[in-house]
């Protein structure tokens, strides 16, 4: 995206965001509550539509097009509730993500495969899931969505550090088959998960580079973080 500027009614949430995720590249938002990271995957995916700057998709600009389009060519997103059907079961909801309805049985097989953890609950209802379970399942169902790009947003939150540990090597997987574009408030995992990252302060982007050898302790991270 570039130069993307949003608002929710007059208050102007984006003020000129640019960034971009490669192919397999893994890409973090960071910064404080507030600042627009999870407003940047909205514009991205144009629920909240940019005003003013381009998105584009494979360098094709996909600015003002329907998200279910986005989705189609293969946007997916990993919202911070989760959006479990809570009354399906596992199967059932990491079913109705894939897009090729003669290809069910086929996907689910493989998101247990890639999710183990997920296969003794596979006729649980979801909503009597752990959170970090639940997060799991959210996260298989991006991936046999068959999407090449996943935007998740905050992954980690709400859940005890055993369990984001676990959340933290399904992403790990599933890095390997799409780009991911994360938004993750716990910085040491956003470090060690993504490639790249982009700090975001009140609507801006204002660091980015790569993320190796990158702490909290930094100084161009520490003063937007404290
Ligand atoms: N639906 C909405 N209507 C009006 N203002 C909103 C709406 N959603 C978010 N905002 C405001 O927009 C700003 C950016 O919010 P956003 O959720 O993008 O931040 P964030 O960096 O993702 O923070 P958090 O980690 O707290 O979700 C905040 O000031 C927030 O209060």
């Amino acid at each position: 995206m570039e130069d993307v500027h949003a608002y929710y009614g007059e208050s102007h949430v984006l003020e000129g965001v640019s960034l971009r995720v490669d192919r397999g590249e893994t890409v973090a938002l960071i910064g404080r509550n507030g600042v627009g990271k999870t407003t940047t995957l909205r514009a991205a995916l144009q629920l909240t539509p940019p005003r003013e700057g381009v998105v584009r998709l494979r360098g094709e600009d996909v600015t003002g097009e329907p998200t279910h389009e986005l989705a189609h060519r293969g946007v997916g997103w990993i919202p911070e509730d989760r959006r479990m059907f809570e009354e399906l079961t596992v199967a059932e909801n990491i079913g109705v993500a894939v897009k090729d309805a003669s290809r069910v049985d086929e996907k689910l097989e493989s998101a247990l495969e890639t999710f183990p953890e997920l296969r003794e609950h596979e006729n649980r209802k979801a909503g009597d899931l752990s959170g970090g379970q639940q997060q799991m399942v959210a996260i298989a169902r991006g991936l046999v969505g068959e999407n090449d790009l996943l935007l998740v947003d905050e992954p980690s939150e709400g859940l005890a550090p055993q369990i984001v540990q676990t959340v933290a090597e399904a992403l790990e997987r599933v890095s390997d088959e799409a780009s991911l574009l994360l938004v993750e408030q716990n910085f040491p995992l956003a470090m060690d998960l993504a490639d790249r990252f982009y700090l975001v302060d009140n609507g801006r982007v204002v660091e980015s580079g790569s993320t190796e050898g990158v702490t909290a302790d930094d100084e161009r991270i520490r003063r937007y973080l404290a």
